[in-house]
């Protein structure tokens, strides 16, 4: 058997950024263009205030970083080792748990309080609806998704398999009885969201605005040629006219949403009504995401990322394509605007508010260097230069803005306990000093994604409640650090279980009974975790509405299409109303929470561990090689029974994790893992064959990097921190940076 170390390049082979001096730091040459010819002008901030205040930042503050990540390490050590010795007799919880709070892991919770999070916009506050996760490296995707506040309810039933499968399209043109069927879903949708006093949707023939001395009503006429009212004549809110076309606004939960009405548009020439579209507002909130869904490992990535998010704020970023034959601009959607229905102008924000998921505490960058010429954390990088970047938000008055009440928001992933919180509380106090900043206007997200958060989210919030505005169940990272914290407990239950086990529901109510207790209400969202499935819309639309009932005010989407249809869920559930009910329950139990998903005394049959096998290495395979090769952060992937997965880091922390795992209990052997990695290597190639700049690993998986990324994560997975990928794909991704440039 080969060995899987057979490629490993020193750092001598690397690309090594040039660097130049700025105070006592050293810092790559493309990053100090960028914040001094971009980010900082208009600021007004100097280079020397920023580069000193940064330099403070991270002599006061690194060490502190690099304590509490040895904090993680002496932690997971010792739960190792009382595994360990526990694993041949009964799980005792009650031992478990005083063992856990012996060693800090559980704190004590203190007295009852709630958050004060001042300056908070209303689509964090107020609005349930989706939050969209976008890769902030991709501009073209990126703004797409700013954009995506806003989207076609048409649109997104006809392309996806909400009516029936895409397959089933008839021709290249329009599939009428596809749109009929669409237009049926439709009016049935408007039905329950903007009833008339008697009749449907359906049955109308035309959309009629009047005016009178008071404003504007809106009315229908029905095929019976009989008029008709809204059943709430409140829910209009306002109209746009532009000769036989017209566009309605009207409010249900919140949420807006618009008819557009063309009697000269394909669709609606078909429609007695001559409604051609309804347009829902959907993703209200936008994650730009620089963590999980990119590969950024160096200065050059870090500036695209930067740059990006930068052009976001500004307001000026653009992105030329061309799409169906046809150059296409991206950029930023304007606001929209209305005559409202008293009469006065009407205007919505355009775009979604955009939060930045910074990366979390884990990894440093040689984009800075300290003073020692050690790399620095890049978590600490990432805050103090989106922050810097936001600014230009900040100071703006009119045009296309993102926070209206003058916040940052900054989602912070992947943070163990609440001295962790407080750490980054800490961080953002003093980025906040350094770029002049009120205190607090830096927002925080939690992820509620590791276990240690999970069992101690109480002091979590209380870390960080003069500015929290989230805390999101992370399941996928979360599924990750389950298996990995015991991952010397005895082998876990096949993957697909693991969200069937006791600890996940009790993890997921527990965070929506925190944010509620801590007063989230007016203040921040309490939210739910990715649909990872993005083809499969119908599925989605059945399921996805579990989170709005279980009382969370949003939860993400992969895309701007499952935006729009998972919005059309917190129209058919009141949040406030659930959050009412929910409020009567009793807390979850601890030791549930703390119960890890194994296997116990079950055999698996062979075929099981095989099949589960070659399904993870596929995901893995299928993930890594064009992370490692192309540098995509984020890729839909075909699991073994042909279902398209959003793979992100979080997804192969688990199947890495769940291979690791087996491996270590002795349910696979590392021969067996290699075998089944080359094997899956084979269908990976043929998936990819229609990709020009795809690299095979098949044909010589010795000489691929990312195939033995691939096998690396797996076999070196007990052993990796917190059972993180990030180490493990930065360091390869460097390896074939360099070795592609030659
Ligand atoms: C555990 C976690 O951390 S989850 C968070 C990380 N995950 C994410 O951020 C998911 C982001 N989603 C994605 O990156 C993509 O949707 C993928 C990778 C899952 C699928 O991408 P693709 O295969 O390219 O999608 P597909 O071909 O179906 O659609 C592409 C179109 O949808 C748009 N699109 C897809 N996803 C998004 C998105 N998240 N935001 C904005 N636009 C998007 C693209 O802009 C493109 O449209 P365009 O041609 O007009 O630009
Ligand atoms: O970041 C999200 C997750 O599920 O992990
Ligand atoms: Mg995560």
């Amino acid at each position: 058997m080969q060995s899987h170390t057979a490629l490993v390049s020193t750092d001598a082979e690397l690309h090594m950024p040039e660097y130049v001096d700025r105070q006592a730091l050293k810092v790559a040459g493309e990053l100090v263009n960028f914040i001094e010819n971009e980010a900082l002008p208009g600021t007004g901030l100097e280079a020397d205030q920023f580069w000193s205040g940064c330099a403070a930042l991270m002599t006061d503050l690194a060490p502190l970083n690099r304590e509490l990540l040895a904090e993680r390490d002496a932690m997971q050590a010792a739960i190792d080792s009382w595994h360990r010795q526990e694993r041949s007799k009964p799980h005792d919880s009650t031992a478990y748990r005083q063992f856990l709070e012996s060693i800090g892991y559980l704190v004590p919770e203190g007295e009852p309080f709630e958050i004060d999070t001042d300056n908070v916009d209303p689509e964090i506050g107020l609005i349930a609806a989706p939050q969209l996760v976008v890769p902030v490296m991709n501009a073209r995707f990126a703004l797409n998704a700013a954009n995506a506040r806003w989207g076609s309810l048409y649109d997104a039933l006809y392309g996806s398999d909400v009516i029936a499968p895409k397959a089933e399209i008839k021709g290249t043109g329009y599939d009428e009885a596809r749109g009929s069927a669409v237009i049926a879903w439709s009016s049935e949708f408007l039905d329950s969201v903007l009833p008339f006093e008697r009749g449907l949707h359906a049955d109308v023939t035309a959309y009629a605005v009047e005016s009178g001395d008071n404003g504007h009503t809106v009315s229908a006429i029905l095929a019976d040629e009989t008029p008709v009212r809204l059943a709430n004549p409140d829910q209009f809110r306002g109209f746009v006219a532009d000769g036989e076309c017209f566009r309605l606004l009207f409010a249900h939960n919140g949420l807006h949403f618009e008819l557009h009405v063309d009697r000269n548009h394909p669709v609606g020439r078909q429609s007695p009504s001559g409604l051609a579209d309804v347009i829902l507002e959907a993703a209200v909130t936008t994650i730009q995401d620089c963590e999980d869904s990119v590969a950024a490992v160096d200065a050059e990535d870090k500036v695209k990322v930067y740059r990006n998010w930068l052009g976001l704020m500004k307001g000026d970023l653009v992105d030329s394509f061309e799409k169906n034959g046809q150059q296409t601009n991206r950029r930023l959607a304007e606001d929209r605007t209305y005559t409202g229905s008293g009469g006065d102008p009407l205007v919505l924000p355009g775009r979604s508010l955009m939060l930045v998921r910074n990366v979390g505490h884990l990894m440093t960058t040689d984009a800075v260097l300290d003073a020692a010429g050690d790399e620095t954390p890049e978590g600490m990088l990432d805050g103090l230069v989106t922050v810097l970047a936001a600014m230009h938000d900040l100071r703006k008055i009119e045009g296309i803005r993102n926070s209206r009440s003058g916040s940052v928001y900054i989602v912070k992933p992947k943070m163990h306990g609440p001295k962790e919180v407080a750490f980054a509380n800490t961080l953002f106090d003093r980025i906040e000093d350094v770029l002049g900043l009120e205190r607090h206007t830096i927002k925080m997200g939690v992820m509620d994604e590791e276990r240690r958060t999970s069992a101690n989210l109480r002091e979590c919030i209380r870390a960080a409640r003069h500015r929290l505005i989230f805390i999101n169940t992370g399941f996928l990272d979360r599924t990750g650090d389950e298996i990995h914290t015991s991952m010397q407990a005895g082998p876990v239950v096949p993957k697909g279980e693991i969200k069937d086990a006791a600890w996940l529901a009790s993890y997921e109510d527990n965070n929506v009974d925190q944010g509620l207790a801590s007063g989230f209400e007016g203040r921040a969202q309490i939210g739910k975790g990715m649909w990872a499935k993005p083809d499969r819309m119908k599925e989605m639309l059945a399921d996805k509405i579990g989170q709005a009932r279980s009382g969370a005010n949003t939860a993400w989407v992969p895309s701007p299409t499952a935006a729009v249809l998972h919005a059309t869920h917190y129209h058919q559930v009141d949040v406030a109303t659930v959050r009412a009910d929910l409020r009567q329950r009793p807390p979850i139990a601890l030791d549930t929470l703390l119960t890890p998903p194994l296997l116990g005394a079950r055999n698996l049959p062979d075929e099981t561990i095989r099949r589960e096998l070659d399904n993870n290495c596929q995901s893995i395979l299928g993930y890594v090689v064009r992370w490692i090769d192309q540098g995509i952060g984020c890729s839909k992937v075909p699991d073994i029974d042909d279902v398209s997965l959003m793979e992100d880091r979080a997804t192969l922390r688990i199947s890495a994790q769940h291979i690791a795992n087996w491996l270590e209990h002795g349910l696979l052997s590392s021969e067996e893992i290699e075998e089944a990695m080359r094997r899956m290597a084979a269908v990976v190639d043929k998936q990819n064959a229609g990709d020009p700049s795809y690299r095979p690993m098949a044909t010589d998986p010795v000489a691929s990097i990312s195939f033995q990324t691939a096998l690396e994560l797996v076999l070196e997975g007990a052993h990796q921190p917190n059972g993180y990928t990030e180490p493990v794909l930065h360091r390869r991704r460097r390896e074939a940076k360099a070795a592609h440039k030659q």
